[in-house]
């Protein structure tokens, strides 16, 4: 059993003191806290903002543009804690959630929900104030999305909860490239419009393989309402939406021909895997025969294509100075 593991039984058993309020806070309690930030994601969502921020025209101080991807940072994980504090009781259902910190009863839900009001208030106020207030109610709105939008209405209503709700992850390029400028141009809506298009085959693809943790906690995810075989036909009809727009940036001049023929070559990449999990092995209902091999690679490919998109714009700006 793990230190953490022992240290939670001997709290659930002999519980002195509230969960999350002992006072001492050791490294498996600072893992919890770090956990409520769902930091893997946050990392991808940190990086399409420094994107944004790097390609901006105009100038900011190194310092500001730290302290701006900083407040993106936190601005995610505190959604991601307010997220799970709403989620909790799902989660706890859920194979792949349920041991969070929060389902696990190794942070009491109302320290999470605090931790995340502060975190989310605090990146707000201190963007607008070390950049402006654009970037702020930008950054504002996309916490909103996700909590309110996302997490509170959509979620557990609508298989259209991750399209309309997903553009709360879209918002970072934009805030990135808000922090310098002080607008919101056309280009930072492209941005946008990759990330908000890449998310429905990001999630659906992940939904096929864990669409029986969906099923089991009531959340209505695409393949649990429409079933399998809608689902990959609607990430293939996202994905073809998607491709040709990495393909804008170049178009519009925001960037070169080296960042277009990058966005070329992985669009191609990625409608190649979509179209293995839309022609996977299947029975007539949609399940597949493979165990859902090519919707868990595709899922794997969305991360890695959504970051390399981006590095490609980055180092086009940077190294040819298009
Ligand atoms: C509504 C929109 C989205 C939904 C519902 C969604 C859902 C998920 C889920 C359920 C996972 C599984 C892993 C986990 O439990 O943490 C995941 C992984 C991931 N997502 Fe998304 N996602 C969305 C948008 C985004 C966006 C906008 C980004 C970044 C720009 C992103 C980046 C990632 C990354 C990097 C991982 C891998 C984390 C790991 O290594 O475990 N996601 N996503
Ligand atoms: C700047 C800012 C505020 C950005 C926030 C955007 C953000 C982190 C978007 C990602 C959305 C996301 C990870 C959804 C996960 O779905 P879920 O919460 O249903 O997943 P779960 O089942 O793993 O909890």
């Amino acid at each position: 059993m793990s230190d953490s593991a022992i240290k939670t039984e001997i709290r659930l058993g002999g519980a002195s003191a509230p969960l999350g309020t002992s006072g001492e806070l050791d490294l498996s309690e600072v893992r919890d806290w770090v956990a409520l930030l769902k930091p893997r994601v946050m990392s991808l969502v940190v990086f399409t903002g420094l994107v944004g921020l790097l390609v901006a025209p105009g100038q900011i101080h190194p310092v500001l543009a730290a302290t701006a991807i900083l407040c993106i940072a936190v601005a995610a994980g505190a959604s991601g804690a307010i997220n799970m504090w709403y989620d909790r009781d799902i989660d706890a259902v859920m194979r792949r959630t349920a041991s969070r910190p929060i389902p696990a009863g190794r942070i009491r839900a109302e320290a999470a929900l605090s931790f995340g009001v502060f975190l989310g208030l605090a990146s707000v106020v201190l963007m607008g104030l070390a950049t402006n207030w654009v970037a702020a109610a930008v950054l504002a709105g996309s916490i909103g999305f996700y909590v309110f939008i996302y997490t509170m209405w959509l979620k557990r209503r609508t298989p259209q909860n991750i399209v309309i709700g997903g553009a709360a992850g879209a918002f970072p390029p934009m805030i990135g490239w808000a922090a310098v400028t002080g607008h919101v141009s056309v280009e930072a809506v492209v941005m946008f419009a990759i990330i908000f298009f890449w998310t429905p085959p990001h999630f659906w693809a992940l939904s096929l393989f864990a669409s029986g943790d969906y099923a089991r906690a009531g959340v209505p995810m695409l393949p649990v309402v429409a079933g399998a075989k809608e689902t990959r036909r609607q990430i293939w009809l996202y994905s073809l939406v998607m491709a040709p727009l990495g393909l804008v940036p170049t178009l519009i001049g925001m960037a070169g021909l080296a960042y277009g023929a990058a966005a070329l070559v992985l669009g191609l990449f990625f409608l190649d895997s979509m179209w293995r999990v839309k022609r996977d092995a299947q029975d007539e209902e949609g399940r597949s025969l493979t165990n859902e091999a090519p919707a868990r690679a595709a899922f794997k490919f969305s991360i890695l294509y959504l970051f390399m998109l981006f590095a490609a714009l980055a180092a086009d700006r940077l190294v040819f100075g298009a």
